[in-house]
């Protein structure tokens, strides 16, 4: 049963103090904007709700993408192999920036595959190796930054871009390389020009296997067998060297592969795949023509089976790894039917790039790994259909518009491009789609809010994405990893969209958090609901509630919910779900989770279930230690990075609870990012 609900324990008027709708649009009619109009009702499905959406995008490790020739790298990229290992991101969202530092080559005029081969060639020859080379450990697991990644692929790609890619597939398939999977669709010879057929990864593979007694005799560019024992946190295959780990981006669980040494490091070595000696069933053909380069997902080479079983055999490794927790029953991951089309936001960067003989275009996409080249990412697999057309509809409005830019040419283009490079302009375009609703979200990052030709773009974009329910300026002025600025502008339409999940509506700010994979969302809501086991009696507190999703799916079960938000938006947005869902029990705080429970305990609140569904960082340690003083019967721990989550879970086991179960849900087809449930209970002996 639920504490004292004293005074005490109700929130000051600070916590209170929400940013309401009405106070935006105060702010707003000073910087001159229209004022909204009015909110469109929800429309239906409109066939968009059979798929589902999201999924963060892993950050990736500053130069630490693997060496190899050119032909090497086509060999590897057709097993999955040319991607450096990448640490997940944040909430979803993907940096704004690149997270590594300006290649040498950046200014050149290359491709992206052209660029990463010149990189690739560089390092065989002998150029440092970037990255981590202080010998620390394994830098992968430790929860990077934010990052929301789209990974890319349909057919729009730009055609030298993806023939680039492809042709790394038409290698592998003339290689005959035991192991390696042939194209699953006929690639054009004249999507290659001039290149030879693989000729043994520069030699690598060709190359006898060193053998050396010892790992600590291996050196840079030696080809070593390696039996993969699993997959991991970055989607890379892990094995062992003469006891070393080795970490290696494109191989499978129980393959035997060659790879050529890239890294070498006091306690781990990276290496890059060659070729495959024994291969896993379980290895499929990556059907995204910028399937490592882009960057956004990092296991499409493994078929969707296994990457379900991977997905538990990360979240098993560490518990094992962290929480000393070796034999932890883990249920087997919740997957989807279609793992495509699920991503119901995407967040683009956006260029203004000269065309040789014609005019300029507009690429919106992700960086490419390692470089501040965006790759063009339009048809992405991974993103829903109608988030994909709505980010060509925004982009050919930029262009038609001669709207400005805050980049000019990633690749070092003409400097007469009129108006591209400028701090008044589109440094990130943001789409969030309704699946329900049908309802289309548009936000510009800008780094100041005096954008030009705004009514045009209202117009015209009013006309070409009839779907948009509202059109906004997010001013985000600094150079972070974060795609958003604290100011939000509304140009025209809702100032917040809406959509729904089962029978709750919710509305949306653009800043505020909205699970990415609606699908998959419903059954990792109902896993929770099911692991509380509410009677109706409990208090439960929902801690990094976003827009209230969590609590108010659980609002109907129990006595009262407290959720705890640390963006205003946020909460304003929960406020008004709660009100418009009906559920006048559910409560929604302003305030860090870390700040306001332990005050809340202080003052007595004593609740029987919380729920943390926090950023990949984990718990903060004052947020751990509240909870073994306040001792509620459950705690539901809702988390995206299994490192975060099992160390956070050694410091409560150690603290009296034990683990009663762990449910991983696959929120994020063809990456590497895992989502799980676990339940903690307090030890019989401990009550
Ligand atoms: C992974 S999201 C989960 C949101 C929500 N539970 C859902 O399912 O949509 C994490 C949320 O925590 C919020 N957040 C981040 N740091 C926080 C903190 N220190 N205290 C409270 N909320 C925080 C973020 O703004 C984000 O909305």
């Amino acid at each position: 049963m639920s504490e004292h609900k004293d005074k005490s324990t109700t929130p000051s008027r600070k916590e209170r103090k929400l940013l309401t709708a009405k106070e935006e649009k105060k702010k707003n009619r000073g910087s001159g904007k229209k004022p909204a109009a009015p909110k469109r009702s929800a429309k239906p499905a409109g066939g968009a709700s059979d798929s589902a959406s999201a999924g963060s995008r892993p950050a990736q490790a500053p130069g630490d993408r693997p060496a190899a020739s050119g032909a090497q790298r086509r060999l590897s990229a057709a097993a999955g192999g040319a991607r450096g290992a990448r640490g997940p991101s944040a909430g979803g969202s993907r940096p704004a920036g690149p997270r590594s530092a300006k290649p040498a080559d950046a200014g050149e005029r290359l491709t992206p595959a052209e660029r990463y081969e010149k990189r690739q060639s560089e390092r065989v020859a002998g150029a440092p190796v970037t990255g981590s080379t202080s010998g620390k450990p394994y830098a992968g697991d430790k929860g990077r930054g934010p990052t929301s990644g789209q990974p890319y692929a349909g057919g729009k790609v730009k055609a030298a871009r993806t023939a680039a890619a492809r042709s790394q597939v038409q290698a592998s398939a003339d290689t005959g390389a035991q192991g390696l999977p042939k194209p699953a669709r006929p690639h054009s010879a004249a999507a290659a020009p001039g290149k030879k057929p693989y000729a043994g990864a520069g030699g690598a593979a060709a190359r006898p296997a060193a053998s050396p007694a010892d790992a600590e005799q291996v050196k840079l560019g030696d080809v070593i067998v390696v039996t993969i024992k699993r997959i991991g946190i970055n989607g890379e295959g892990v094995g062992y060297f003469r006891r070393k780990a080795v970490f290696i981006d494109g191989a499978i669980t129980n393959e035997v592969v060659k790879a050529e040494v890239l890294e070498t490091h006091e306690k781990f070595l990276k290496a890059k795949l060659v070729e495959v000696e024994k291969r896993s069933p379980d290895r499929v053909e990556p059907p995204c023509p910028v399937f490592g380069i882009c960057g956004g997902c990092q296991i499409q080479h493994i078929s969707y089976e296994g990457q379900l079983r991977a997905k538990l055999e990360i979240v098993r490794e560490a518990f094992s790894r962290y929480a000393n927790l070796s034999d932890l029953k883990i249920k087997p991951t919740l997957g989807m039917d279609h793992p495509w089309d699920y991503r119901n936001k995407a967040q683009l960067q956006v260029e203004r790039r000269d065309v040789k003989g014609s005019k300029s275009e507009i690429v919106a996409g992700l960086y490419e790994i390692g470089s501040h080249e965006i790759v063009d990412i339009s048809g992405c697999p991974i993103q829903h259909p109608q988030v994909n057309r709505a980010i060509d509809r925004v982009k050919a409005v930029l262009g038609e518009l001669n709207i400005p830019l805050s980049k000019g040419d990633s690749r070092g283009g003409r400097s007469d491009i009129k108006d591209s490079g400028t701090r008044k302009g589109v440094r990130t375009i943001v789409v969030r789609s309704g699946f329900q609703s049908g309802e289309i979200q548009v936000t510009l990052v800008t780094e100041t809010a005096d954008l030009p030709r705004q009514e045009e773009l209202i117009e015209r974009l009013r006309l070409e994405l009839p779907e948009m329910s509202g059109l906004s300026i997010n001013v985000n002025p600094l150079k972070t990893p974060l795609i958003f600025g604290e100011r939000t502008i509304s140009l025209w339409g809702s100032e917040a969209m809406s959509d729904s999940l089962g029978d709750l509506n919710f509305t949306l700010s653009p800043r505020a958090f909205f699970q990415l994979n609606p699908e998959q969302t419903i059954k990792l809501y109902e896993t929770v609901r099911a692991a509380a086991a509410l009677t109706g009696k409990e208090t439960v507190v929902d801690a990094y509630c976003g827009t209230g999703t969590i609590g108010l799916w659980l609002a109907p079960y129990a006595a009262e919910v407290r959720g705890i938000e640390i963006i205003p938006e946020a909460v304003a947005d929960a406020t008004r779900n709660a009100e418009q869902n009906g559920r006048d029990n559910a409560t929604f705080f302003e305030g860090e989770a870390e700040e306001l429970l332990p005050r809340w305990a202080k003052d007595g609140l004593r609740p029987d279930v919380i729920v943390a569904d926090p950023p990949r960082t984990g718990l903060d340690r004052k947020f751990l230690e509240t909870i073994l003083r306040a001792k509620p019967k459950k705690f539901v721990y809702v988390s995206c990075n299994p490192s975060t989550l099992a160390k956070d879970c050694k410091v409560l086991l150690d603290g009296g609870y034990e683990i009663q179960s762990v449910q991983p849900v696959d929120m994020f087809p063809q990456t590497s990012q895992v989502e799980a449930v676990t339940v903690l209970v307090q030890k019989e002996t401990a009550k």
